[in-house]
């Protein structure tokens, strides 16, 4: 399809970027596993209840999140309670949940009913040293056996190699063959510091991806966002054959957190056209997520920040006025987002037009006039913008005085 024009009538609610027609990639095969229930919950301060972890799973669930990475269950009683519950909820996802290398931890999570256990093993030097005290060899046994333990009890089995992007990337293939061979499921490479780029997450999936069979044992991306570039290396990963990406709601998590869920669906639809997951409520379940967690969302958030959708400038609302598309990639009732049309320091008079009249006003040059003056006034002097109300109350004078 090269040379595909934005084409209105074929994309009603959002631009493809059709650039993508151009770029060499591997074809495109992933699923999501949302892990704002473990990871996430990592964020400082943050423990949600059992009733909010089950209707954040059950919400993303309903977007079609194909995995739900329920919690940790050997850090408390009522955690196991909760992953356990999660896994008897019935949802369409796949539950997972995670375990150290060690038997015990697996032990507990095979008794929550998972659909399998993430069991994780840092192997870098770093870790090894200042973290287990203990060689790689002494590590790599545990985990093994820890596999084979869950792979007796008929557990699916994810090994994720924490801090893998500081770890010699032979010692790491070889850890992850030794996975293989025991029937892994899926593999992951975790940023655990957030120190890739796109062109490095390229690099190090296509080397993994070379060494293993990804038909038999699947590659997983878990990217943190230390340097802003979570979402663009997970992107960048699927590119290179990363089958299963990890996110979270808000993009919460460790430090800086994770790559945001949000915009990874919205990428992969825009970028990709993967359209199976339904985005009509990310709007919401970042306000369910926000206020569970009790983080603010940033005002300029991709997607579900409040200025997702929010327009000043006299050029931008002149030219939405006519069509959104104009300034927006994706209608924000795509993502059950609402937009707002600021009255402000930036506000032309077509825009201003436009917004009095969506409230019921004409006023004629004269009136006008003064209101566009009265408004420069104010908002360059008060530093601010002028409400609805406000902007009514000064129509009302400027009505009432002539
Ligand atoms: C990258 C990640 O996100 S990893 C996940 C991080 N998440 C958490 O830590 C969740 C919250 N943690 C907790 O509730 C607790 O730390 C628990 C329940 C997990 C463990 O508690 P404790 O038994 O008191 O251990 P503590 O936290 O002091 O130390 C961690 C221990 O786990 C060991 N450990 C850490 N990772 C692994 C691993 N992947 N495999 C095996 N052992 C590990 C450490 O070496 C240390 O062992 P030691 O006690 O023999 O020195
Ligand atoms: O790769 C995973 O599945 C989890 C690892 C993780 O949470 C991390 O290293 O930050």
């Amino acid at each position: 399809m090269k040379n595909q024009a934005h084409n209105e009538e074929q994309y009603p609610d959002y631009c493809r970027n059709s650039l993508m027609d151009f770029v060499k990639i591997k074809d495109i095969d992933i699923e999501i596993c949302d892990v704002t229930l473990r990871d996430g919950e990592q964020t400082p301060g943050v423990a949600f209840s059992k009733e909010q972890k089950m209707s954040i799973a059950q919400h993303l669930d309903d977007i079609g999140v194909d995995v739900i990475e329920a919690g940790f269950p050997v850090v408390s009683d009522a955690e196991k309670d909760v992953v356990k519950s999660i896994a008897n909820m019935g949802l369409d996802a796949r539950i997972c949940c995670l375990c150290r290398s060690t038997q015990k931890d697996v032990e507990t999570a095979v008794d929550c009913d998972v659909d399998f256990v993430s069991i994780f093993l840092a192997m870098s030097d770093l870790h090894l040293k200042y973290k287990y005290h203990k060689s790689l060899d002494e590590m790599l046994d545990v985990a093994m056996n820890a596999i084979e333990y869950a792979k007796d009890h008929g557990i699916g089995v994810r090994f994720a190699a924490e801090d893998a992007t500081r770890t010699p990337i032979p010692r790491l293939i070889d850890a992850f063959k030794m996975a293989e061979e025991r029937n892994a499921d899926y593999i992951s490479v975790a940023d655990t510091v957030g120190i890739l780029n796109p062109i490095t997450a390229t690099y190090l999936v296509d080397q993994i991806y070379n060494a293993i069979d990804t038909k038999k044992t699947k590659i997983c991306m878990h990217c943190h966002d230390d340097l802003g570039l979570a979402v663009a290396n997970t992107l960048a990963a699927a590119e290179a054959g990363a089958f299963q990406l990890h996110t979270t709601v808000n993009g919460i998590g460790e430090r800086a957190g994770n790559a945001a869920l949000e915009e990874v669906l919205m990428n992969l639809r825009v970028q990709y056209g993967i359209d199976r997951y339904d985005l009509h409520t990310l709007v919401d379940l970042s306000h369910e997520v926000r206020d569970a967690s009790k983080l603010d969302v940033a005002i300029n958030k991709a997607v579900v920040g409040q200025n997702a959708f929010s327009h000043e400038s006299g050029i931008h609302v002149a030219a939405i006025l006519e069509n959104p598309r104009t300034y927006e990639l994706f209608l924000p009732e795509m993502v059950g987002g609402k937009r707002n049309l600021i009255v402000g320091k930036h506000t032309g008079t077509k825009a201003l037009a436009g917004i009095i009249k969506d409230i019921g006003y004409e006023l004629d040059e004269d009136n006008f006039t003064t209101l566009f003056d009265q408004i420069k006034i104010i908002t360059e002097t008060e530093q601010r913008s002028v409400e609805r109300d406000e902007l009514e109350k000064l129509i009302k004078n400027i009505l009432k005085n002539n």
